[in-house]
C-alpha cells in the first residue's frame, strides 16, 4: 500500500455539519496510523455570512470570489482565522495534533495575482516543502487555509480546490476533494464514477458541470496530470478508506479512458 501523504480538501460548508465533521476527523485519525495526512480547507459559506453581516457585496466570476483588497482583512480573518481554528479545535478533540497554517507559511506555496478583474485573487504554484515535511515527520496534522501572498507581501485569496491541488503536488500525495455532494453528477443527478479530460469537456459544453464543481474538476484534472494518478471527488460523509479504495466518489483520470468506460 502507498505511504505517500493523503491530501484531503474540505469545503467550508462542512462546519455546518458537526456529525460529518466528527466522522471525517475520526476517519483521518484512522488513516494517519498508516499514512501522513494534510488537511486543506475552504470556507466559502463563512465568508458569505461575514460579508452579509458587514453589508459588503460579494460576487463570483467563473466560481471565483471577486476580492477587493479592502475585503482581505475580513476574508483572511474568516478563512485563516475562524474556519482554520474551528477545524484545528475539532482535530484536537479527536486526539489529533493539528498545526494551523496558510499557504504563505514556510513559503510553501508561491502565489501571484490572477487577473485584475478578480481583485486580490491569486493563482498558486508549489514552493518549498520543508515546513510541511517536517510537520508530517512528527505525525502532526497540517490544517491549511487558502490564504496566500505574492512576493510583495500582498495577501491573496486562493480558491481552496486550487490550493489543495498545489499542496498535493508539493508533497507528491494522493488528492481527495471532499464536498457536500457524492461526486460529479450527470444531468440526471446520477454519480459519474470515472472521468477523463474529454468527458469533462463534454460535461462543460452541455452545462452539466458548472460553478464551484467546474473549478473543482479543473483543479482535479490539473493535479491528476501533474501527479500522474487519479484524483477523487467525493462526499465528506464517505469513509476516507472507501474513497482511497475507489469504492465511492468520482475519479478524475490523467489518461484517456477506453471508450467503453466513458459515461
Ligand atoms: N455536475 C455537478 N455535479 C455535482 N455538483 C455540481 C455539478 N455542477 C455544479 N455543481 C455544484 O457544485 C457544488 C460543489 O462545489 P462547491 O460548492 O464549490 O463545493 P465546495 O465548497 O465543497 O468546494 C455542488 O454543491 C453543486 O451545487
Ligand atoms: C478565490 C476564491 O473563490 N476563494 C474562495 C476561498 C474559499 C473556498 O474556496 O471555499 P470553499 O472550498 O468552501 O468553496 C472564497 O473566497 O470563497
Amino acid at each position: 500500500m502507498s505511504r505517500a501523504p493523503v491530501v484531503i480538501k474540505v469545503g467550508g460548508a462542512l462546519l455546518e455539519h458537526p456529525e460529518a465533521m466528527a466522522h471525517l476527523f475520526a476517519s483521518i485519525a484512522h488513516i494517519q496510523t498508516t499514512r501522513p495526512v494534510v488537511l486543506v480547507h475552504g470556507g466559502g459559506p463563512s465568508v458569505e455570512q461575514l460579508m452579509q453581516a458587514l453589508n459588503l457585496p460579494s460576487t463570483k466570476i467563473d466560481g471565483l470570489r471577486v476580492t477587493p483588497d479592502e475585503h482581505m482583512p475580513y476574508i483572511g480573518g474568516a478563512l485563516a482565522g475562524h474556519v482554520n481554528k474551528a477545524l484545528c479545535g475539532q482535530a484536537l478533540s479527536n486526539k489529533l495534533t493539528p498545526v494551523g497554517l496558510s499557504l504563505l507559511d514556510g513559503n510553501m506555496v508561491h502565489c501571484a495575482p490572477l487577473d485584475a478583474k478578480y481583485g486580490a485573487v491569486g493563482r498558486a504554484q508549489p514552493g518549498e516543502p520543508g515546513l510541511l515535511l517536517s510537520i508530517l515527520s512528527q505525525t502532526m496534522l497540517p490544517v491549511i487555509s487558502s490564504i496566500g501572498a505574492d512576493d510583495t507581501g500582498r495577501l491573496l485569496n486562493i480558491n481552496a480546490d486550487q490550493a489543495a491541488m498545489v499542496i498535493a503536488q508539493l508533497v507528491g500525495g494522493d488528492l481527495l476533494l471532499l464536498s457536500n455532494v457524492e461526486g460529479v453528477l450527470d444531468a440526471d443527478k446520477m454519480l459519474l464514477t470515472d472521468l477523463d479530460e474529454q468527458t469533462l469537456a463534454t460535461l462543460y459544453d452541455n452545462g452539466v458541470v458548472t460553478d464551484g464543481m467546474r473549478v473543482k474538476t479543473d483543479a482535479a484534472l490539473t493535479a491528476a496530470l501533474a501527479l500522474k494518478r487519479p484524483v477523487s471527488i467525493a462526499s465528506w460523509s464517505a469513509s476516507i478508506s472507501a474513497i482511497l479504495h475507489h469504492e465511492t466518489g468520482t475519479r478524475i483520470h490523467p489518461n484517456a479512458l477506453p471508450n467503453g468506460e466513458r459515461p
